[in-house]
């Protein structure tokens, strides 16, 4: 079933997408759904490896070698399609009203759920300050903070919302304003 609103999530590494997202969902009950972009690439890497998605995921070589390696492969596949992944994730839905992606990382990804699902699609970009995110376990890694994946939405100025997740006062306000954005 098609869905009614599409929210998509961007920020930097441990800025909260994830977390923000399952509180979001809590807060929706059954009308939501999280969809993650990230997770066809790990499946199709895995298999494209020869790995299950437990092995890539589970291995200690996953951080170092993996993740750069998968970054460099997805963009080759983008190259070619740049909805593959997109499409994909959106097959991955079990049909609620609300679908939040929690990881969009893309300017094309947002073009694309913009060709797609016209009228239906809001952006949403989480703030956390350095300081936060280090404490949340955030290292700058190269090959990983300094690539497209994770600078590419930097300078995208057409958020719906940009909302701070640095503490629990600032959360409540930013999952009050995302909540106010779906009605
Ligand atoms: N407002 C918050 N209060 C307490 N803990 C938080 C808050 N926001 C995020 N966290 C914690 O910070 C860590 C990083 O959050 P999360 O995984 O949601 O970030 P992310 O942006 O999805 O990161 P990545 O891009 O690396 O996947 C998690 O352990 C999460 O529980």
């Amino acid at each position: 079933m098609e869905p009614k609103i599409i929210l998509l999530l961007s920020g930097k590494r441990k800025s909260g997408k994830d977390y923000i997202a399952e509180k979001l969902q809590n807060r929706l009950e059954d009308k939501a759904e999280i969809l993650r972009i990230s997770e066809p690439i790990k499946s199709h890497y895995a298999s494209y490896l020869n790995l299950n998605l437990e092995e890539l995921l589970s291995s200690n070589c996953y951080k170092e070698t993996y993740r750069q390696e998968m970054i460099i492969w997805s963009d080759e596949v983008r190259k070619k399609d740049p909805g593959y992944f997109c499409n994909l994730a959106c097959s991955k839905a079990v049909g609620k009203d609300i679908w939040i992606f929690s990881d969009i990382r893309r300017k094309t990804d947002i073009h694309w759920f913009r060709t797609n699902y016209p009228g239906k699609i809001k952006t949403v970009r989480i703030l956390a300050n350095q300081d936060v995110r280090i404490a949340r376990g955030w290292v700058y890694t190269e090959g990983v903070d300094n690539v497209t994946s994770e600078c590419d939405l930097d300078d995208w100025n057409d958020w719906n919302l940009q909302v701070n997740n640095n503490d629990e006062a600032s959360l409540k306000d930013s999952i009050d304003k995302i909540l106010d954005l779906l009605i």
